[in-house]
């Protein structure tokens, strides 16, 4: 059986401000003391696996034993149908570290840019069609473990708009909506997302009496 979380502390193992936010909000109403991996100094491991699980397992492992609590991964990424799923487990990567003022960044609308130009490239009839992954990996010091995966399907819709969210967020149309993610207000997207699918398997699992 799954080994449940009790109500202590929790490391959300992430180094992005903005999933930090996100996941936060999440677990808000599960009275879950939530400290992050930037607020204990934990390095960020190397993301070595080839999938989201792998990635996700990688990142919460390496925070649960570092810090002698359990931690919670998010490993994520946006595939594009006609770029036969890419970038995918490599989201992150193809917004290549880049510094700006002294601080370290990811350069997200080159990233989006580099998505439209190879959608360009397959001509205008292309198809747009696209998705959220997310798989969120809780992982105990003990060595238990425990996986969950959501999902939000889209379009890839170009120029970038809006100003909310992180990431992609600004080209991301889900599903039966006008308005990219980056123009719908947090709550609502926590309603809708990738990260609020996986969320509400975690909670189901995790936080049913
Ligand atoms: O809701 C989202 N809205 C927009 N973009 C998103 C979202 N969810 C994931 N994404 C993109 C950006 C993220 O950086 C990448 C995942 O890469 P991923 O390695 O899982 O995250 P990360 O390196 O930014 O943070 P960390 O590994 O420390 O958790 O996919
Ligand atoms: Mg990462």
């Amino acid at each position: 059986m799954t080994r449940k979380l009790d109500r202590g502390r929790l490391v959300i193992a992430t180094h992005n401000a903005g999933k930090l936010r996100e996941i936060s909000a999440l677990l808000a109403p599960y009275g879950v003391d939530c400290v992050s991996a930037e607020e204990l100094g934990l390095p960020e491991p190397e993301e070595t696996g080839t999938t989201f699980v792998e990635n996700a397992l990688l990142k919460a492992r390496a925070a649960a034993q570092a810090a002698g609590l359990p931690a919670l991964a998010d490993d994520s990424g946006l595939s594009v149908t006609a770029l036969g799923g890419r970038p995918g487990v490599y989201t992150a990567d193809w917004a290549e570290r880049q510094w700006f003022e002294g601080e370290p960044g990811r350069d997200w609308y080159m990233a989006m840019g580099k998505v439209e130009g190879l959608l360009c490239q397959q001509g205008p009839e292309v198809d747009r069609s696209c998705w959220f992954s997310c798989t969120l990996a809780i992982a105990w010091p003990e060595g238990d473990e425990a996986v969950y995966e959501g999902r939000v399907d889209g379009t890839f819709s170009w120029p970038p708009r809006g100003t909310m969210g992180f990431g992609y967020d600004p080209v991301f149309v889900p599903n039966g909506r006008s308005e990219a993610f980056a123009q719908i207000a947090p709550e609502e997207k926590h309603a809708i997302s990738h990260r609020a699918d996986a969320f509400r398997k975690l909670v189901a699992e995790q936080f049913s009496d």
